[in-house]
């Protein structure tokens, strides 16, 4: 049985893990849960998996790990204030389960530094996929890896034709229910910058070998060529389910946790290039991932600030791209230690916040 501590229990990823778990009696004790603020539910679930420590906030999260033992950590937090969980997390000696991809993009090789070999187990859908195809393969084969994207609910529109969509329309994604963040990260094309900046750490392949192929269905979810010519796609129907599954459980396959593809109806699964001109967060990540430092941690400090901006009605959407742009464009890197990505995510949201000032 496997104890495991869920950060972010309420969320998409967090009450999809615990679907999960009350579907495999006898497989997972869930041992710890926490959670931004929504105490009504952390308590319900609390009582109904038998958990007898709870937490709120980063810093509570942080505590609840380092004194729960557990072999599991699930991060299912949105933001950068997942990463004192994460190190946390690592520090423990747990495996963590990494759906907070923010923590390790800010972090960088701070968090793949404290990482003892396979100890984190990334739980996001395409770095799963990867995570799966290379099971039985070396590094070494490895030629390139592909990253699909769904292409958001604004695939096909030029970059002018989004001036004036509203949140709700950024929210309606076409193939997966998540979390306001990660959604509307989606839509402008960011959420599939911030997974080329994960997959360069978590794998080692450099940034000139990490592609991203639009497929609009979200059944491939991604894709290992090899130097042979061969490519190896993991697919599945989208659901979350089966890569958190396998986070709490690698290299464990757990029976049934989601659905199979039907190959009894015709079916058409489509790729298409990414169009870098509408959506220039790929190219941005890119370029903000081999400046490393502490690059990484005032982009997506920035576009934190500026998404909620976005939502909150200061901005418009095209504004979003354009302040975390600025924010990169004026960053002036710092060391990268635990202080240094502090401090450069404190200037970034202070810069990225007087952007939207003057925009609004
Ligand atoms: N949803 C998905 O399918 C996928 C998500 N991810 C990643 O997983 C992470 C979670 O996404 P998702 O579940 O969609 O997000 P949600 O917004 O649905 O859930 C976020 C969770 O984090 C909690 N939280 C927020 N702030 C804090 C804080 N300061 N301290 C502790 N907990 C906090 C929330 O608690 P409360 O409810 O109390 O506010 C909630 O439980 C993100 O990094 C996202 O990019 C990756 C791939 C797929
Ligand atoms: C389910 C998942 O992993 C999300 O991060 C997903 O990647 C979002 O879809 P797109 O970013 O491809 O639209
Ligand atoms: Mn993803």
């Amino acid at each position: 049985m496997r104890r495991i501590i869920i950060l972010g229990s309420t969320g998409s990823i967090g009450t999809q893990a615990l679907d999960v778990v009350a579907a495999n009696p006898g497989r997972f004790e869930v041992v710890g849960l926490s959670a931004g603020s929504n105490r009504e539910l952390v308590a319900e679930q609390a009582a109904r998996f038998g958990v007898a420590d709870t937490a709120f906030g980063a810093a509570d999260s942080e505590r609840l790990v380092r004194t729960v033992e557990a072999d599991v950590v699930l991060n299912g937090i949105t933001g950068s204030v997942g990463l004192g969980p994460t190190l946390a997390a690592l520090e423990s000696g747990a495996t963590l389960a990494l759906a907070n991809k923010e923590s390790l993009i800010v972090g960088g090789e701070l968090v793949t530094g404290a990482a003892a070999p396979g100890q984190i187990v990334p739980v996001d859908s395409e770095h799963s996929a990867i995570a799966q195809a290379l099971r039985s393969g070396t590094a070494a084969e490895v030629r390139r890896l592909v990253l699909t994207a769904s292409g958001g609910p604004f695939r096909g529109r030029s970059r002018d034709s989004l001036a004036d969509v509203t949140p709700q329309e950024a929210l309606a994604h076409p193939t997966w229910d998540m979390g306001l963040v990660v959604t509307t990260n989606s839509s402008t094309l960011v959420n599939k910058g911030l997974e080329v900046i994960e997959a360069h750490l978590l794998f080692g392949v450099p940034y000139e070998r990490i592609d991203v192929a639009v497929h609009p269905q979200s059944i491939v979810h991604s894709m290992v060529e090899f130097v042979d010519g061969s490519t190896i796609a993991q697919a599945s129907p989208p659901d979350m389910r089966l890569p958190i599954s396998l986070g709490l459980d690698w290299p464990n396959r757990v029976p049934g946790v989601g659905a199979p593809l039907d190959w009894t109806t015709a079916q058409q699964w489509t790729f298409e290039p990414l169009d870098g001109e509408a959506f220039p967060a790929v190219g941005l990540a890119k370029r903000v991932g081999l400046a490393g430092l502490t690059y990484p941690a005032a982009f997506n400090a920035a576009n934190e600030q500026a998404v909620l901006a976005f939502h909150a009605g200061a901005i418009g959407y095209l504004d979003i791209l354009d302040v975390v742009t600025r924010v990169v464009d004026e960053h002036v890197p710092g060391e990268l230690s635990l202080g240094g990505v502090l401090e450069a995510e404190r200037e970034a949201r202070a810069t990225a916040d007087a952007l939207i000032a003057s925009a609004g």
